[in-house]
């Protein structure tokens, strides 16, 4: 279980203080798909920075699987709006980057390294650098950079707003694909309300009211069934989502 205790946290912004969170709590279980969703400025990737360690709040707790969390951790991994790779690294050096920070022999890098650039289906671009990578590409390599580390917890910022419509598709399944086969604990943080019914078992309506609301709750027990997108229940869970973010608020009679 992952634990966001009564936190607080503010951001100083001239002479004032922005409050984003205000004993704020939250509970994650082990092998959740979490959605964040909610407009411009609400406080979605703040709450990702504090769940990587990234961010400290001023008063509460972060814990993972009952661990304080006290800075970054090895096996929480974050995918950042901007993807994150080096420009002077080319796909295989950005992809085996986090193993050899952590001082893996140059051989072993190199195979695990291999086996997610497979996986990912990037063995034909793995001597290119990032500038000359197709957005959808660079980020497969920032998945499979993330990968490599085995994580238990995968955090993601927007990270397929950048991409046209199919290839985000096929990055949706490719995601799914991942957190079924991982059991992978995941939050994503996204502005696409399909992208959050297809993504989520579980998705969080934010909205910015200085402090951050949860404004909604949706479970979503048939997320990664085949064929999901299509059905009425789908329909239905989007249109749930969108009456919550245009009205701001609880909307019984969507329900
Ligand atoms: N480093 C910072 N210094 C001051 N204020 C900040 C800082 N980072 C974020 N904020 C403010 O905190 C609030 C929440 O920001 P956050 O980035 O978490 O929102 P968000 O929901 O992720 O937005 P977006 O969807 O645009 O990425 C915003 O009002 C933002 O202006």
């Amino acid at each position: 279980m992952i634990e966001v205790s009564h936190c607080n946290l503010s951001y100083k912004q001239g002479t004032s203080q922005v409050k984003v969170y205000d004993d704020f709590s939250l509970k994650i279980e082990q092998g959740e798909s979490l959605v964040l969703i909610g407009p411009s400025g609400c406080g979605k990737s703040t709450l990702l920075y504090l769940l990587a360690g990234l961010l400290q709040p001023t008063g509460g707790q972060v814990k993972i699987w009952g661990e304080p969390v006290k800075g970054t951790r090895q096996k929480s991994a974050i995918i950042l709006q901007e993807y994150g790779l080096f420009p002077w690294l080319n796909v295989e050096q950005n992809v085996s980057l986090g193993l050899r920070v952590r001082h893996m022999s140059r051989a072993k890098c190199k195979s695990a390294a291999e086996e997610m650039i497979q996986k990912m289906r990037l063995g034909e671009v793995k001597y290119n650098f990032p500038s000359q990578l197709s957005g959808g590409q660079r980020q497969r390599v920032a998945l499979a950079r993330a990968l490599t580390l085995q994580p238990d917890l995968l955090l993601m910022d927007e990270p397929l707003s950048a991409l046209d419509a199919l290839t985000r598709e096929r990055l949706q399944k490719l995601l799914l694909e991942i957190w079924q086969e991982r059991n992978l604990t995941t939050v994503l943080v996204t502005h696409s309300i399909e992208e959050a019914v297809f993504l989520g078992s579980r998705i969080l309506v934010l909205l910015d009211g200085r402090p951050t609301r949860v404004v909604g709750e949706i479970h979503n027990p048939m997320v990664g069934e085949k064929g999901y997108r299509q059905t009425e229940e789908f329909f239905q869970k989007t249109s749930y989502v969108r009456s919550l973010l245009e009205r701001g608020g609880l909307d019984e009679s969507a329900k």
